[in-house]
């Protein structure tokens, strides 16, 4: 995969979802160029998950402007031949427990022209000793490992990773922080959800803090540190509520 690092594969301003009168998001604004690392950071309820389905269109929001590999969404729908340079992984994947992993890659790698095969995938990811096994039995890691699978199976320009390492064990993080760093390599623009500090430090080109449905600091990972000791302690502090008088 070529890729322009100054190319703008995802471009969104002033984003708003509501959940009835509740905000979930307010007014936020992201850009990810190709081959960058993009990391979300908040706490559980921040918005981050919203962020992602509402790029994805998967429920109503409201929008200055969505571009989306060089196209601009005036309404949530996403034609098929944006979908087809898209991967997801979401925190947890609606996947039919009772077929196998070499069933559910061959499913999924039948969705994109351009993709990638089960088997190629199977290689790829040494998805061999669990390539028999039915989803429902696998461990989380290994869930998790075969979602990341499937999220790449389109060969995707742009990636959308809700938490990729939730349950992972220390090897199977590490195998997976190379897997994303390849990706970023082949010029893949990846949007990253986490709860992992060191997982943003080690991935992200830029980190964004999401507050409340806000975005309260954004930039690269020794902007978002300034004068503090470390990127954890910088998002400690961060995300705060101000106090109120
Ligand atoms: N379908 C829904 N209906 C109503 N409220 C929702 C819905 N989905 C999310 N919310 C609310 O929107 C806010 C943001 O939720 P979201 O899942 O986007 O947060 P998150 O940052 O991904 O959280 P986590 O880290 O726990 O996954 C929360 O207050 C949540 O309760």
């Amino acid at each position: 995969m070529n890729a322009n690092k100054n190319e703008v594969r995802l471009h969104i301003q002033s984003l708003s979802k509501c959940y009835g009168t509740k905000y979930a998001l307010n007014n936020v604004s992201l850009r990810a160029n190709a081959g960058e690392v993009i990391a979300v950071l908040g706490k559980n309820g921040a918005g981050k998950t919203s962020l992602i389905n509402s790029i994805l269109g998967m429920h109503n929001y409201q929008a200055e402007s969505v571009e989306i590999l060089g196209t601009t969404f005036h309404d949530r729908h996403r034609p098929t031949s944006i979908r087809q340079r898209i991967g997801v992984m979401m925190q947890l994947g609606t996947l039919n427990a009772n077929l196998t992993v070499a069933e559910q890659l061959d499913l999924f790698c039948s969705y994109y022209q351009n993709g990638a095969t089960a088997a190629e995938l199977i290689n790829e990811f040494e998805l061999s000793p669990i390539a028999n096994q039915r989803f429902g039995k696998l461990s989380g890691g290994q869930r998790q490992q075969v979602l990341f699978a499937i999220s790449v199976a389109g060969n995707p320009s742009l990636l959308f990773l809700d938490e990729p390492t939730v349950g992972m064990d220390v090897e199977a993080r590490h195998i997976l922080w190379q897997q994303i760093q390849q990706r970023r390599a082949q010029g893949c623009a990846i949007l990253l959800t986490t709860h992992y500090i060191e997982e943003a430090q080690r991935l992200a080109d830029r980190v964004a803090i999401l507050r409340a449905g806000q975005i309260i600091a954004e930039g690269t990972v020794s902007e978002i540190i300034a004068d503090h000791e470390s990127l954890e302690a910088a998002y400690l502090h961060l995300i705060q509520e101000p106090a109120h008088v």
